[in-house]
């Protein structure tokens, strides 16, 4: 792939203040088309924050994020179109089936009858879900629950996925399960920013981002960054903090 391809994400110069807080200082990183890249820093480091700029939730002031080229600042639902989230807090009625968690969120992308359908079964299939589409989503458990959700923000065909700590609360194989799926959606071209502190949901052929302190410590392909030290040595080392 030529160096010139437009990333799917680039953050330049932002910061982000609490009050008297600083949330971020000056942080600027890529994601390239179709790669994982993992957002990783320890409780506090400012994931979330940078993940409400990334959604629009904040303004990035000062600061520029562009999504496949559109300014997030200047083209909101141009860039905003782009994208998928799955955030921290889950999100979704418990009392209903899954295929109607997705028809709801199809419509809301302004995608109805065989085409809603065909989507949700397209996106449900690439997390493994397809069977459970009648299911209630109060009677599956987390990591389905979760799956349901990253199915549910690919059904506009976003081609940058945001995760915020999506795997939070769930057990080894449902965070392996969850991990895996996500990592095989950057082979159709998807890419996929994910945020987390612990580097066991990392490879070693991803790209990272180290968030310490509000500011970016490190970034390139991990075995670049770390070069050959075990990740959690090195996370320790960086941060201070166990991974
Ligand atoms: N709404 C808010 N109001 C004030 N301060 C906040 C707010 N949200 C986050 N902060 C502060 O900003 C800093 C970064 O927090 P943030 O939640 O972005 O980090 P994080 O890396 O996502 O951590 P965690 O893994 O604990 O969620 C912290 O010092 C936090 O206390």
């Amino acid at each position: 792939m030529p160096e010139t391809i437009t990333p799917a994400l680039r953050v330049e110069g932002l910061s982000h203040d609490w009050g008297a807080k600083s949330a971020l200082a000056n942080v600027g990183f890529s994601v390239p088309a179709g790669r994982f890249c993992a957002l990783l820093g320890p409780n506090g480091a400012g994931k979330s924050t940078l993940m409400a700029v990334l959604t629009g939730l904040i303004r990035p002031r000062p600061g520029v994020v562009t999504v496949n080229g559109h300014d997030l600042g200047r083209a909101p639902r141009k860039a905003l179109a782009q994208i998928g989230v799955v955030f921290q807090q889950p999100t979704y009625d418990l009392d209903r089936s899954v295929g109607a968690n997705l028809r709801y969120f199809a419509a809301l992308h302004g995608l109805s009858g065989r085409t809603a359908a065909d989507r949700i079964t397209e996106c449900l299939a690439r997390l493994g879900m397809a069977e459970r589409i009648a299911e209630k989503v109060g009677a599956l458990n987390g990591g389905h629950r979760r799956r349901m959700e990253i199915a549910r923000a690919l059904i506009h065909r976003p081609r940058l996925l945001l995760l915020d700590e999506p795997t939070v609360g769930l057990d080894a194989p449902a965070r392996a399960a969850i991990t895996a799926h996500v990592h095989d959606l950057t082979r159709d071209g998807i890419s996929v920013l994910w945020a987390t502190h612990l580097v066991d949901e990392l490879r070693e052929t991803d790209d990272l981002v180290l968030l310490h302190r509000g500011r970016v410590a490190a970034t390139g392909a991990v075995s670049d960054v770390t070069a050959g030290q075990p990740l959690a040595e090195w996370f320790l080392a960086q941060t201070g903090a166990p991974a």
